[in-house]
Formats: C-alpha cells, sequence, structure tokens
C-alpha cells in the first residue's frame, strides 16, 4: 500500500504521492484510474513528489486525470513546497518541474507566495502550430475570439470576454484545447477585467477539463491582461474557488500567493491501479 495525501489550493485538487524514498511505478493508465472521481480517488492532477535534484528542495512530477503530463501547476506547486518546507522546518524551498526550478516562500496567514518563473511570450515557447503574434491569435468559437497566449511552462491561451457567466465553457473548452493552433493541446481561460486590479477567471484546463482553479492560468491572465493593457502587473484573479494575488514583475517572473489545505490522507494499492 502506498500512502497519499489529498490536497488542495482553491479547490484545485490533488492526490500527492511520496516517491522520495523508493520509486512508484506511477502509469499514464495509473493516473487516469485513480483519478476516476467514481471508480478511483479523483483529482485534477497527480502529484508524484521524487527526489530532490541538486540545488532543489524536491522534485514534482504532474500528471492530468487523462494520464498526460504537464510542465507547470501553480497550485501544486504551493502544496508541495508547503509538505517539503514543514518538513525540513524552513520557510523557502525550491520546487523543481520538468519546466525549471519554483522558489516558494511562507508568507503569513497560511499563504505561499510561488515564483512560477518568467512567462514565455515567443509563438515557439507556447507552442503554436505557425509563426504569428501571441498577443492576437487567429481563433473564435461562439461567444469568444482573439485569444493572447503565453507559456509557463505550460500552453496558456486567454479569452478576454465582457460577460463571464455568458460563456458555455464546458461546451467549446474542449475544443479550444484541441485546436491545431495547439500542437500540445493548451489551456483555455475565459477572463473578465473588472477593474485594472481584478480579474475573474474560469479556466478549462487541457486533460483536466474545469477546475475551481488554476494557479499557472491565473499567471497567463495577469500577463496576457498586462500585455493587453486592460491591467497593470499586479492583479487578483478571481477564480471559482477563491482569489490569487498576482504580479507579472519587471524582470518577467511571475509571483502567485494564495492557501494550501490538506483534506485527507489514505493508501491506496497502486498496482491494482496500474493493472
Ligand atoms: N492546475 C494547474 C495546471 C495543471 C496542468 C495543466 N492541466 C496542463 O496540462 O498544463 C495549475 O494550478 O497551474
Amino acid at each position: 500500500m502506498v500512502p497519499f495525501r489529498k490536497m488542495h489550493g482553491l479547490g484545485n485538487d490533488f492526490v500527492v504521492l511520496d516517491a522520495r524514498d523508493r520509486p512508484l511505478a506511477v502509469t499514464a493508465g495509473a493516473a487516469r484510474a485513480i483519478g476516476d472521481r467514481h471508480r478511483g480517488i479523483g483529482f485534477d492532477q497527480l502529484i508524484v513528489m521524487e527526489p530532490p535534484p541538486a540545488g532543489a528542495d524536491v522534485f514534482m512530477r504532474i500528471l492530468n486525470p487523462d494520464g498526460s503530463e504537464a510542465g507547470a501547476c501553480g497550485n501544486a506547486t504551493r502544496c508541495v513546497a508547503s509538505l517539503v518546507a514543514e518538513e525540513a522546518g524552513k520557510d523557502r524551498v525550491v520546487v523543481r518541474t520538468i519546466a525549471g526550478d519554483l522558489p516558494v516562500e511562507r508568507l503569513p496567514g497560511g499563504l505561499w507566495r510561488a515564483d512560477m518563473g518568467p512567462a514565455r511570450l515567443g509563438w515557439w515557447d507556447v507552442p503554436l502550430a505557425r509563426e504569428m503574434d501571441t498577443l492576437h491569435l487567429p481563433l473564435a468559437l461562439g461567444p469568444v475570439a482573439d485569444p493572447a497566449a503565453c507559456s509557463m511552462g505550460n500552453p496558456h491561451a486567454t479569452f478576454f470576454v465582457d460577460d463571464l457567466d455568458a460563456i458555455p465553457v464546458a461546451e467549446i473548452g474542449p475544443k479550444l484545447e484541441r485546436d491545431p493552433l495547439f500542437p500540445e493541446r493548451a489551456n483555455i481561460g475565459f477572463a473578465q477585467v473588472l477593474s485594472p486590479e481584478r480579474i475573474r477567471l474560469v479556466m478549462w484546463e487541457r486533460g483536466a477539463g474545469m477546475t475551481l482553479a488554476c494557479g499557472s492560468g491565473a499567471c497567463a491572465t495577469i500577463v496576457n491582461a498586462a500585455r493587453r493593457g486592460l491591467t497593470g502587473r499586479s492583479a487578483t484573479v478571481e477564480l471559482p474557488g477563491g482569489p490569487l494575488e498576482m504580479e507579472w514583475r519587471a524582470d518577467g517572473h511571475v509571483l502567485m500567493t494564495g492557501p494550501v489545505a490538506t483534506a485527507f490522507t489514505g493508501e491506496l494499492d497502486l498496482a491494482r491501479y496500474a493493472a
């Protein structure tokens, strides 16, 4: 049996496995089976903590419930950092992912601030299928059009809308995620700018669907909103699960501040799920 911890950041929920002391065979099939909300445990992302490489406190692997691997997960970055920091009695730790190193620090009030790294703005970074201006993609579907794109270690496109409640996210999200413009698919954000300091955001996540919060989505949203001149470089991004405080620093790095939570712990039979 393998112990697991069920955590969430603003309702973006994770099964966290600890493979630091012993390797765990976590296949795409096992991720799909554990992620089944009816026959498994259910999660938005399966997180595997692996031994820390030199210069980091932990390596974090991220799997979506469809079995695909992701390069970034903002909410899980805070959750994993909080676990490692508590264990080590530290206030600052570095979480390494396949996309890079993410320094995370403890703030008062149970909050954690992650440096999610630089937003990457080239069409090849996202990536997009061909050369184009990432500030205006030639993409429209139903009531949405003209998104901006960037990479936060994973691909994001943000549509700015006048009335978020009028957007059929569950209907158009899966089609946009798989548009041929996105060779690696994309996380799709629908953002309503309420003021230069407040944005409402609903995310359709690649490989996961609609989630209550998406940290990397909030990063992409502040970057794309500021690039469009819709907000300043700092704003509160209000997701269905709650708010994240965002800042796109002058050096291009994106800072994300938010809470972490453990819902419960348990044990799972990984071999059974892998079968
Ligand atoms: N929930 C995450 C993003 C998880 C990965 C994403 N679905 C992808 O495939 O890129 C977050 O908080 O950033």
